[in-house]
C-alpha cells in the first residue's frame, strides 16, 4: 500500500504539487492521470525519494523509501529519466543492478524473458529502440521481485502488441497481490488497464475513483437537438435533473432526457426540430472536461487562426474540420 499524505513540491515560485492525499491499494492497478505538466512525474518521483517534498509525507508499507534496506526488493520503479548505460548490453546492466542490490543472479535471466528481450539481451542497450528501452526498465523495476510497482507512462513508444502486453503484464501483478501505480494521460487506455484512478491537475487532486463509476459518469447521454425555436425549447425542457447547454443560437446539448421525451416536448408545442441526435461522451472527452479547468497549456484551434480573405473554414485533407484540443499541447 502507498499512503501519500499532505503532499507538496515548490520549485521556487512554482507549486508542482499542492496538498496531493491518496492510498494506493495492493491486489488492483491504480491509474494516476493527469494533463501534460499536472505533477505526476514529481509526485512518483517523491515516492521513491528521488525528489523531497516541500510538505507532506509518502509511506509505502508503512515506511519511507529511504528507510528500506533492500529497496528494489520492495519498490520496482520505472521512471521518465531512465540510466541505462548506454555501452552495455541488457543482461550486463540488469546483472549489474543486481549484483549491486544483493539480487541472485538468475532472477536476471527470468526479468529478461518476462519483458520479452531474450533474443536481445546480449545487443548493446544504446541501440535499443524506445519500445525496447521501455521493456528494459520494466525488466529492471522487476528485477528484486517488489511487491510495489510504480511505472511512470510505461506504454510510451510502445506499439500496439507492446500495449496489450504492458496490460496484461501489470494486471497478472497486480492480481499477485502486488501495489501496481501507472501513470498516464491516456483515459481510453486507463481505462483498459487499471480498476482505479487517481486524477490530478495543476498539482492537485480532482478525482479519486473507480473506472468503473468513472466509465458510468463518462457514458451518460447527451442529445444534439437543432432548432429554429431553440430557446423556446430550452424553456420547455429544462427542470431540476436537466441540464442544457446552449451552442449557438439553434443548438441545445441536453442531459438528462431521453431523446425520444424530448421530440414528445417539442411536438406537443408545434416546435419543428431539424436534427435530434443522441451522443455518448467518448472516455477522452469526459477526462478532458474533467480536467479542463486544470490544464496548464492550452492549444489553439485551427478555427482561430486568421483567415486570409476568402478561404473556407480549416479543412483537413479529408475534408473534415481541423480542430485540436488543448489537453496535452505544451505552447
Ligand atoms: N526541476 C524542476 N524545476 C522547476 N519546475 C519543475 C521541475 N520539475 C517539474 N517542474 C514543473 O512542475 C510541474 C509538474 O511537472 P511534472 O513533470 O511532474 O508533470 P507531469 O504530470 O509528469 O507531466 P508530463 O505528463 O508532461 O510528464 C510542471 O509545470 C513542470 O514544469
Amino acid at each position: 500500500m502507498i499512503e501519500v499524505q499532505g503532499l507538496t513540491k515548490r520549485y521556487g515560485e512554482k507549486v508542482a504539487v499542492s496538498e496531493l492525499s491518496f492510498t494506493v491499494r495492493p491486489g488492483i492497478v491504480t491509474g494516476f492521470l493527469g494533463p501534460n505538466g499536472s505533477g505526476k512525474s514529481t509526485t512518483m518521483r517523491m515516492i521513491v525519494g528521488l525528489d523531497q517534498p516541500s510538505e507532506g509525507s509518502v509511506l509505502i508499507n508503512g515506511q519511507r523509501y529511504r528507510d528500506f534496506r533492500a529497496p528494489l526488493c520492495e519498490v520496482g520503479a520505472l521512471l521518465e529519466a531512465r540510466s541505462v548505460h548506454t555501452g552495455r548490453s541488457a543482461y550486463n546492466h540488469l546483472l549489474a543492478l543486481a549484483q549491486t542490490h544483493a539480487i541472485p543472479r538468475r532472477r536476471v535471466a527470468d526479468v529478461i524473458e518476462l519483458v520479452g528481450l531474450g533474443g536481445v539481451a546480449r545487443k548493446r542497450a544504446g541501440g535499443f529502440s524506445l519500445g525496447m528501452g521501455q521493456r528494459l526498465g520494466i525488466a529492471a523495476a522487476l528485477l528484486g521481485d517488489p511487491g510495489t510497482l510504480i511505472l511512470d507512462e510505461p506504454v510510451n513508444g510502445l506499439d500496439p502488441e507492446g500495449i496489450r502486453w504492458i496490460r496484461t503484464l501489470l494486471q497478472d501483478l497486480a492480481a499477485q497481490g502486488r501495489t501496481v501505480l501507472v501513470s498516464s494521460h491516456l483515459m481510453s487506455e486507463m481505462a483498459l488497464t487499471a480498476e482505479h484512478l487517481v486524477v490530478i491537475g495543476q498539482g492537485r487532486l480532482i478525482a479519486d475513483m473507480s473506472v468503473a463509476d468513472f466509465v458510468a459518469g463518462a457514458s451518460e447521454n447527451v442529445v444534439h437537438v437543432r432548432s429554429p425555436r431553440a430557446p423556446e425549447l430550452r424553456d420547455l425542457l429544462l427542470s431540476a435533473d436537466v441540464t442544457i447547454r446552449a451552442d449557438g443560437a439553434d443548438v441545445l446539448e441536453v442531459s438528462g432526457l431521453p431523446s425520444d421525451r424530448i421530440g414528445e416536448v417539442a411536438a406537443a408545442a408545434g416546435i419543428a426540430l431539424s436534427e435530434l441526435t443522441p451522443r455518448q461522451a467518448s472516455l477522452e472527452e469526459a477526462f478532458m472536461a474533467l480536467t479542463h479547468d486544470a490544464v496548464e497549456y492550452h492549444g489553439g484551434s485551427a478555427a482561430a487562426l486568421p483567415h486570409q480573405p476568402g478561404d473556407g473554414p480549416a479543412q483537413a485533407a479529408g475534408g473534415a474540420r481541423v480542430e485540436t484540443h488543448g489537453a496535452g499541447a505544451r505552447s
